[in-house]
């Protein structure tokens, strides 16, 4: 068997043309342009990457696109200070501060300083709660664009045994949270989980998110699996440049599996579609009107 290659890359590129074709009708019809303000401390080269295209998707998607660059040394009251400051600011309607931050600040201390109908991202403890209760919440975006393309592969996924790998708060337990809302049997494991691949094994959809360079292997997988793989590790190249791998030996598993993501090309290029997504859901809430059908899941 050969696995279908997710294309995420065109995938995203879809959900950013529905989402500029919704904004140009929101602001035709209400005279409304949705706002998204990127937070980023310090200069990490990956971070500063991931927020400048975020700037980038944001304005082609036909929104305005708030930058915030701080130097590492800020402190915690100023970032504080920022948020409150955006909390208010009506022109603004998502806020994001880029992770990780320098290890002087308190990421979760700083992350529920944002208003949680503006928190993009879906880290605030009350878009969490929401989330593992069913009600209407913000949903983090690399999740949510895994289940984007479970859903356009599989149609209903209800059933299905899903193990996630990996219980970090920004993937994998919203991951599971979201596998459990479609009705999957979910398992989230991790690195003490003992018989990992047994347990990875039995899934029809395997979510890699360990952040450990191919670590899934074939030995990993059930045949005819869809494998979604979250890893984004650099490498260094024998040539010396720097390449992205991601948590799944995609050589060993492709032949395996029925569908796979490829890194890079996959989950990554969503994350950035989602967060479009829900900028322009939270300017739809925030000013009562009906939310975007049809972009999301
Ligand atoms: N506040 C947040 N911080 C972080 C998040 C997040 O969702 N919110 N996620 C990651 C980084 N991230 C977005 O911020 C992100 C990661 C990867 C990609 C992406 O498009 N990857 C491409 C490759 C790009 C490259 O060459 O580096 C791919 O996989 O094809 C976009 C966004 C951590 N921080």
């Amino acid at each position: 068997m050969t696995a279908t290659i997710i294309d995420g890359k065109l995938f995203a590129a879809g959900v950013r043309a529905r989402v500029a074709d919704h904004v140009a009708r929101l602001k035709e019809e209400s005279g409304i342009t949705p706002g998204l303000a990127c937070v980023l401390v310090g200069d990490n080269p990956a971070s500063e990457i991931y927020v400048r295209n975020k700037g980038k998707q944001t304005v082609e998607a036909g929104m305005h696109s708030f930058q915030h660059k701080l130097p590492a040394e800020t402190s915690q009251e100023q970032l504080l200070a920022l948020i409150e400051q955006l909390n208010t600011d009506p022109s603004v309607n998502g806020i994001l501060v880029q992770l990780p931050l320098p290890g002087h600040l308190d990421e979760s201390l700083v992350i529920n300083a944002i208003a949680p109908e503006k928190d993009v991202d879906g880290f605030h403890i009350q878009n969490v709660g929401r989330l593992a209760t069913g009600q209407e919440a913000m949903v983090p975006c690399t999740p949510l664009g895994c289940l984007m393309m479970l859903r356009d592969l599989h149609g209903s996924l209800s059933g299905l045994n899903a193990v996630v790998v990996g219980r970090s708060n920004i993937v994998g337990k919203p991951m599971a949270q979201l596998l459990l809302r479609e009705s999957c049997t979910v398992t989230i494991a991790h690195s003490r989980t003992k018989d990992l691949q047994a347990v990875c094994r039995q899934a029809d959809i395997l979510v890699a998110a360990v952040g450990r360079t191919k670590m899934i292997t074939s030995d990993y997988v059930k045949e005819g699996a869809t494998v979604i793989d979250v890893g984004i590790n650099r490498i260094e190249k024998p040539d010396g440049k720097t390449g992205l791998v991601g948590d799944v030996d995609f050589e060993s598993v492709s032949p395996r599996a029925g569908a796979i993501t490829p890194v890079p090309g996959g989950v990554g290029p969503m994350t950035i579609a989602c967060l479009l997504v829900n900028t322009l859901t939270a300017a739809c809430r925030t000013h009562g009107l009906p939310e975007p059908k049809g972009l999301t899941v």
